[in-house]
């Protein structure tokens, strides 16, 4: 991916509006799930939203690592595979959730493990857009998203020049 310009930070609040806005959709998509399968690590805190909003107990996970460094992305890495049971049936009712797609890679991944699952992510770049069923907002390529799980309070200085106290 090219080098971000903008950056788009989440607050928990935030998240947790755009979590829930994915789960009603995903209300609307089908009356129930057979299980979630959750792209680890960034997948772990959506699903937990929409597991509890729409009564999924089973999950799943698949981790996969490829960001090695804030926006350098590496080779991805499956570092634990679906388990075969939920494999079955090619993913028929099975919800995939991340918490974004970005270039689109990791998604077209975890397709190809589950071709006919649903897959759900917060919030989408257009490179991945195509490879989701379902996002809640869309951000420009050039923007990095910045999650509450990655930030911290800061002092922030003032806006007007020689008021710092
Ligand atoms: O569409 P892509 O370009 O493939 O990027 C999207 C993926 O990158 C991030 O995961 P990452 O591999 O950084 O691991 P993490 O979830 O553990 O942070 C993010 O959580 C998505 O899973
Ligand atoms: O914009 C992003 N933010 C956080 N993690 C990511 N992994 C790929 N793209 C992003
Ligand atoms: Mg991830």
């Amino acid at each position: 991916m090219s080098a971000a310009e903008k950056s788009f930070p989440v607050s928990w609040e935030q998240f947790h509006r755009d979590a829930r806005a994915l789960a009603w959709r995903l209300a609307g998509v089908r009356p129930e799930w057979k299980a979630i399968v959750c792209i680890t690590r960034g997948g772990l805190v959506p699903a937990a939203i929409i597991s509890r909003e729409l009564g999924i107990r089973l999950i799943e996970t698949v981790c996969i690592a490829s960001y090695h460094d804030y926006a350098e992305q590496g080779e991805l890495m499956v570092l634990k595979e679906i388990s075969p049971e939920l494999v079955e049936e090619d993913g028929e009712g099975i919800l995939i959730v991340d918490d974004l797609t970005d270039t689109g890679k990791t998604a077209s991944l975890v397709r190809a493990m589950l071709p006919k699952a649903h897959f759900a992510t917060v919030y989408a770049k257009p490179k991945g857009r195509s490879l989701v069923d379902t996002f809640i907002t869309e951000v420009s390529q050039d923007t990095w998203i910045y999650f509450p799980w990655d930030l911290g309070l800061t002092f922030q200085a003032p806006i007007g020049k020689g008021t710092a106290g």
